[in-house]
Formats: C-alpha cells, sequence, structure tokens
C-alpha cells in the first residue's frame, strides 16, 4: 500500500532519518513508537508526502511518488492528522471538516455530506455547528480526525494523537481509531498504552533508525528481566531502547 525505501532526512547537521525502510501493508494497524527526537513526526510527514526525504523514495501503491505534483495527487489518498494541526478558530466543526474536503479535491457537492457524515462517525453530529475556539480539546481532536477521513484515504497517518488529552478523552479516541475500518493507520506516538489498544504491530525507531518489529506480545517478551516499566509491553520497549533485543525485519 505504502512503502518507503532507504529513505534519509538531514536537517542541516542533524540526521533525522538515516536509510529507513518501512513498508504499510493494506488495512494494517501499526503503532509507531519512539522516544522525544526519535524521528517520529519526520517519518510521518514523509510518509504523508508533505516532507521530501533527503534521499530515498516514498511508493504509492507500487507507483514512487518522484514529483511536487505526484505527492499531491498521493496525499488524496493518504488522512494524516499532524501533531499540531492549524484551525481557523472562528470555523465550525462543519466549516473545518469541508475545508480539509476542499483542500483534498472534493466536488463542491460532495464536501457538505461528506462532513456531516464524517462529524457524525466521531461523535460530534451535536456540536457540528459550533466553533472551534469553543471545542475541549479531545473535540477538537475528534474533528481533526474527521477532517483525516473525510476523503475517504486508504492510509491514515496520526501523529501522537492523544498528547494532551484527559484519560477519558484518550480512551474514546482509541476506541475510534481501533473501530476503524477499510483504511490502514499508522499511528506514531510515546505513549506504550496507545499502541497495546490499537496496534496489531509495533515499530519502534530511535535516532532515525528502526530498532524492532513486531506483534505487541513480542514486543512484551523482548523485556529483559529487571528492565523498568509498569507493564509488559513497557519493559519490552525499554529493552530494545536500551538495546537487549533487536528484531527488525521491516
Ligand atoms: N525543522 C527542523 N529543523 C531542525 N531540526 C529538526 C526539525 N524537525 C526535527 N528536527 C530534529 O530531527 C530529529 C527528529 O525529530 P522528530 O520531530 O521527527 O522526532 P519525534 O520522534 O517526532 O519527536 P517528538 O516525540 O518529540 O515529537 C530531532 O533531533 C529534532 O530535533
Amino acid at each position: 500500500m505504502l512503502r518507503i525505501d532507504e529513505v534519509s532526512r538531514a536537517y542541516g547537521q542533524t540526521q533525522a532519518l538515516s536509510s529507513l525502510n518501512l513498508d504499510v501493508p493494506a488495512e494494517a494497524r501499526l503503532g509507531l513508537l519512539g522516544p522525544n527526537g526519535a524521528g517520529k513526526t519526520t517519518l510521518l510527514s514523509i510518509l504523508a508526502c508533505e516532507l521530501a526525504p533527503t534521499s530515498g523514495r516514498v511508493i504509492l501503491e507500487g507507483h514512487p511518488v518522484a514529483t511536487q505534483a505526484g505527492a499531491r495527487q498521493a496525499r488524496r489518498a493518504i488522512g494524516f492528522l499532524p501533531q499540531k494541526p492549524g484551525y481557523v478558530p472562528s470555523f465550525t466543526a462543519q466549516e473545518t471538516v469541508e475545508y480539509a474536503a476542499w483542500l483534498k479535491g472534493m466536488a463542491r457537492r460532495e464536501r457538505g455530506p461528506a462532513a456531516r457524515a464524517m462529524l457524525d462517525r466521531v461523535g460530534l453530529d451535536a456540536v457540528r455547528g459550533r466553533r472551534m475556539r469553543a471545542l475541549s480539546d479531545g473535540m477538537v481532536q475528534r474533528v481533526g480526525l474527521a477532517a483525516a477521513l473525510v476523503a475517504q484515504p486508504r492510509v491514515l497517518l496520526l501523529d501522537e494523537p492523544t498528547v494532551g488529552l484527559d484519560p477519558a478523552q484518550r480512551l474514546q479516541f482509541r476506541s475510534l481509531i481501533a473501530g476503524l475500518a477499510d483504511v490502514a493507520v499508522v499511528l506514531s506516538t510515546h505513549l506504550v498504552e496507545d499502541v497495546a489498544v490499537v496496534a496489531s504491530e509495533v515499530v519502534v525507531i530511535d535516532e532515525g533508525k528502526v530498532r524492532f518489529r513486531g506483534s505487541p506480545e513480542e514486543l512484551a517478551k523482548a523485556g529483559a528481566v529487571g528492565a523498568p516499566g509498569d507493564s509488559p509491553i513497557e519493559r519490552g520497549y525499554m529493552s530494545v531502547l536500551a538495546g537487549a533485543t533487536q528484531r527488525v525485519d521491516a
């Protein structure tokens, strides 16, 4: 479905990603775990075709995304909820999602009904006329999800979507993601619990490289005796970061 091939990205002297390979199969549920600065946002922005790699290729449904026009086209197949999306505070929830539909090139007559249907799907039908500035953080995040899904993408990329949400909002958002069908999902997070609920496969990245790829159960098994952490998965994650375990078959 979506694949990156030997992708590197530098910002000046900082090497954010180094020769990274990753494939996202159709209907994948991929949790991307990594500490602050690991390269998660850079990786998702490249997968979303919003940021060009310094070297390497992005391949969508078998076709390399080689030009700016190609990237624009690819973005229609990809829904992206960035870590810090910018919204117009005076727009209503409905207008925000319709605007996203316009950016995706949807026809005028389709935008209103599609936005309404998507806001309904994320449980916000009752507040679709409310302005963005009057919504709670959890609601804003769900509007962002509706906007990312409005053009029915085949891949959905979510960059740390539960940061800043309270525990109830986090649970609600996670169960929304877990319930999505017909779309491949890549969710980046540094919260191990997000992965446990949402992902059937986990990729751990650190210092711009893939350190581990496997199921949440395999990550749990990777926990070294005495590793820090509150759960088996967290102990596995900490062990991978400490270099005690390495399993990459990405
Ligand atoms: N625009 C930029 N200019 C310079 N350096 C950058 C830029 N964006 C990211 N970096 C650096 O690249 C590295 C990877 O950053 P990135 O934001 O991709 O990591 P991350 O895993 O998403 O981190 P976080 O969990 O803190 O969001 C870090 O060292 C970061 O400081």
